[in-house]
């Protein structure tokens, strides 16, 4: 995804996760209330009600914490702690008599949504071998452990088979993540910058310049004929001249320079911190070493350059249409040359 693709996608993201917990935090208010009243007027059992109570202020008080946008990621790993914690210190202090414990199964999923999967994977088996330990110290003083073995056996499966499924889950939307954030930053065919990705880069060098008060060289790269090449030789040798001679650009220019692919068989360069005289160097390397190179396996070929330079406070758009003109000049000068923007003279004050 280009920059501003990935944060939004990023801001969507935390918001889902923002959700969810504040979802969890209300159930976890609810249900603290309606039990904490129930064990204290219906069971008479004061310690249990004062844990509910607990349940209700964490509750509250993480709801309140979490308007600081910033604090999700603390909030979240406090919330798990703090229910994971209460929660094994609830099914001691109500001696196993009740089913609490199966809320056990719901700290995994929801540790792998909010913390992703390498955060989810370590507090979910950190978690579940607390639990198992719980399991193994209550048999060892039975007869306080009232479940069954097979029922706490079954607990313990779904919790590793939740850590299995979750971190799975977690993983595959990772990777699929990374992978739309590759796909809408580069070109397949070249693996070059994209033309929306270029755009982006263009757009920070020509601000950061501005700052520095140095200039920003954009070089528009035109394969010459390439139409006759894809029909001598077949569109799939056509597409290995472009992957080459992508190659080829970004091996002579600067590593602190951007190669993109504007579309079709046009390359575009950009050149940080560049003069014209010092664009017009670059241009002539890259279009002998194209002229050089014979590419996808035995192809001669040329091509045109149009370089511009950005002038103060011009836009991008600007700059490249004032690159491209160039091209074009190149192209109708016979091709196979580089070509520099027509630089404007400064009108002579009239006496
Ligand atoms: N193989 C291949 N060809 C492409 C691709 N993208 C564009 N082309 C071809 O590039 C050719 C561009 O043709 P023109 O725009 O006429 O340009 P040209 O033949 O290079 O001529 P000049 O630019 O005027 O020198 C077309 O035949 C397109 O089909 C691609 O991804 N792969």
């Amino acid at each position: 995804m280009t920059d501003y693709a990935v944060g939004a996608a990023t801001e969507i993201r935390l918001a889902r996760q923002a959700s969810l917990l504040r979802a969890m935090l209300l159930l976890a208010a609810c249900y603290g209330f309606v039990t904490g009243l129930t064990n204290f007027f219906v069971f008479s059992r004061p310690l249990i009600a004062a844990i509910d109570g607990l349940v209700l202020a964490g509750a509250v008080l993480s709801w309140l914490l979490l308007r600081q946008a910033r604090l999700l990621w603390p909030v979240s790993l406090a919330v798990l702690t703090f229910y994971g914690l209460l929660l094994l210190f609830y099914f001691i202090a109500s001696e196993a008599r009740n089913y609490s414990l199966v809320w056990a199964a719901v700290l995994p999923p929801l540790a792998f949504f909010l913390l992703g999967s390498r955060g989810g994977t370590l507090f979910s088996a950190l978690f579940s071998l607390l639990v198992l330990a719980l399991f193994a110290m209550s048999y060892r003083q039975a007869p306080v452990m009232p479940l069954e073995l097979p029922a706490l056996l079954n607990l313990g499966a779904v919790l590793v088979a939740h850590c299995i499924i979750f971190r799975f889950s977690e993983r595959s939307r990772e990777l699929a993540y990374a992978e739309l954030a590759r796909l809408s930053q580069y070109d397949e065919l070249t693996g070059l910058l994209n033309r929306r990705q270029f755009d982006a880069e263009l757009r920070q060098h020509m601000a950061l310049a501005r700052r520095r008060g140095s200039s920003t060289a954009v070089l528009l790269v035109d394969l010459d004929h390439f139409k006759h090449i894809n029909d001598r030789h077949g569109h799939l040798v056509g597409d290995r001249v472009l992957v080459e001679a992508g190659q080829c650009i970004s091996a002579v220019v600067r590593a602190t320079d951007s190669v993109g692919r504007w579309g079709g068989e046009e390359f575009v360069i950009v050149c940080p911190d560049t003069e014209l005289s010092g664009a017009s160097q670059v241009a002539e390397k890259v279009r002998r070493s194209l002229e050089r190179s014979p590419l996808g396996d035995g192809v001669q070929l040329s091509a045109s350059v149009g370089v511009a330079v950005d002038r103060s406070e011009e836009s991008v758009e600007s700059l490249l249409a004032r690159a491209d003109g160039a091209l074009y000049r190149a192209k109708e000068q016979g091709r196979n040359r580089v070509v520099l923007e027509e630089v404007m003279e400064t009108p002579v004050p009239a006496c």
